[in-house]
């Protein structure tokens, strides 16, 4: 398990690169199976999810080509030869779960494992079900799988989410391109990868209209086609990287980096004393004055994003006076906050929401990361620590951050892999 040993107090100046976004390109990923043609894929990122998604389609009977060598661009294509979809691949990664509307639509069957909790919270699948069972799939749970059954096909029907779910607006999207007639998607999620998703799925012939307005209309289409499609950047990266300009009071040129997908993200870093501004292709971030406490509540796009929250916590820790951040997207994402109080954080958890009391400066140690955006907030405030932070489980962080340590270090970080 490898480990980052991070030195902490270098202002971060330079060029980063954001990549493409994870949590569009496992989708367009999946979006192969809906198709006998060739989908290519450009600016896929490199990370472990990517690689975990390919291994599930590939048992599928998919065949994904690294077209140019670089892992950058693959190409999906051929048969599906398999439709079930397996606990050692559902398990490690939750995002597996959406083959399942892909399978149906286009064999009348899958058989996939229920993904189950994860560290940041137990993550139903109940709301996908259902949608499916409305488009009339057959669906029995048996030993911790899920069995799905069309035999007559998918037929549109009117579905209202409960909440606005994006893995469920994604699986009932991508069913319900090949359905019989006319499917509403009634308080969709909005977030800007199910735009992406929607672009690439148009682009493949399916007809779907509504983007971004929380009603999506899919008219059903007999098959769809190959297609081209450029995967959009990464606005959490984006936003992370925003952080570690703010928390070490450098200056990142952030390339690729698009202000129309990081509303709230912005806005909350503008009051935090963090400016962001737009120049060319890229966002221009620095630190204006001293960090200032602010108030956050997670919500659904366009609200201020959950995938953010961690990486705030950490630059909370250090701005003057108090923030209270409130958690309403998933019930258990506070565990990095005994590790940054365990680097001289000050922040106390009561129920979904954690008060915050800024410190002048935090203090390296060894720390584990538990989940994702979890592990960036431990380097973040490892950037801004005086001395050396440990950080194990770096797993976590390389499920969806790409070259992490050299985008760093090509900014002034002092931060290295250590191979076990
Ligand atoms: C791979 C990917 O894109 N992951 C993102 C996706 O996750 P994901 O698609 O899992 O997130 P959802 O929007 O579906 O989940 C939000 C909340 O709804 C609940 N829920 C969801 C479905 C359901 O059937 N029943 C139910 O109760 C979940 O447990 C959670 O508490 O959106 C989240 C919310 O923006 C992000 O944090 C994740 O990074
Ligand atoms: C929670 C996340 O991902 P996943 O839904 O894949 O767990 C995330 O990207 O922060």
């Amino acid at each position: 398990m490898d480990r980052f040993i991070i030195r902490g107090g270098q202002r971060l100046r330079g060029d980063i690169v954001i990549g493409g976004a994870k949590n569009a390109a496992l989708k367009l990923l999946v979006a192969g199976l809906l198709t006998s043609e060739r989908l290519v894929l450009h600016n896929v990122p490199r990370i472990a999810d990517i690689a975990t998604m390919r291994r599930l389609l590939e048992q599928h009977g998919l065949t994904v080509e690294d077209v140019d060598g670089t892992g950058g661009t693959l190409a999906v294509g051929g048969a599906i030869t398999n439709t079930e979809a397996p606990y050692d691949i559902v398990s490690r990664m939750r995002a597996s779960i959406l083959v399942l509307g892909p399978l149906l639509a286009r064999c009348g069957e899958a058989r996939v494992s229920l993904p189950g909790g994860c560290a940041i919270g137990t993550r139903p699948v109940d709301m996908h079900l259902k949608g499916l069972e409305a488009l009339g799939a057959e669906i029995t749970l048996e030993n911790g799988y899920i069995n799905a059954r069309a035999p007559r096909g998918l037929v549109g029907d009117r579905i209202v989410l409960p909440f606005a779910s994006v893995g469920a607006t994604e699986n009932l999207l991508m069913a319900s391109c090949l359905a019989r007639g006319r499917t509403e998607i009634i308080n969709a999620a909005r977030e800007p990868e199910i735009g992406d998703l929607v672009a690439c799925l148009n682009s493949m012939g399916a007809r779907i209209t509504g983007t971004g307005g929380g009603t999506l209309t899919i008219e059903g289409v007999e098959a769809l086609h190959g297609a081209t499609h450029h995967v959009m950047p990464d606005r959490i990266e984006c936003g992370t990287y925003a952080c570690a300009a703010g928390i070490t009071g450098g200056e990142l040129r952030l390339v690729g980096g698009r202000l129309e997908h990081l509303g709230a993200v912005v806005r909350t870093l503008e009051e935090a004393g963090v400016e962001v501004l737009q120049e060319d292709d890229a966002l221009r971030v620095r630190r204006t004055g001293a960090l200032r406490g602010v108030d956050i509540m997670t919500e659904p796009y366009p609200g201020f994003p959950t995938d953010m929250q961690a990486q705030f916590m950490a630059l909370l820790s250090v701005a003057e006076g108090a923030s209270m951040v409130t958690e309403t997207i998933f019930e258990n994402r506070f565990m990095h906050v005994p590790e940054l109080n365990r680097m001289g954080a000050r922040i106390n958890v009561h129920g979904s929401s954690a008060i915050i009391r800024g410190v002048h400066a935090l203090s390296g140690a060894p720390v584990m990361a538990t989940d994702l955006r979890a592990s960036f907030s431990l380097i973040l405030a490892g950037l801004a620590a005086h001395g050396e932070t440990i950080l194990s489980r770096v797993y976590h962080l390389d499920r969806g951050y790409e070259a992490v340590e050299q985008k760093l270090a090509r900014c002034g970080a002092q931060i290295e892999r250590v191979r076990d």
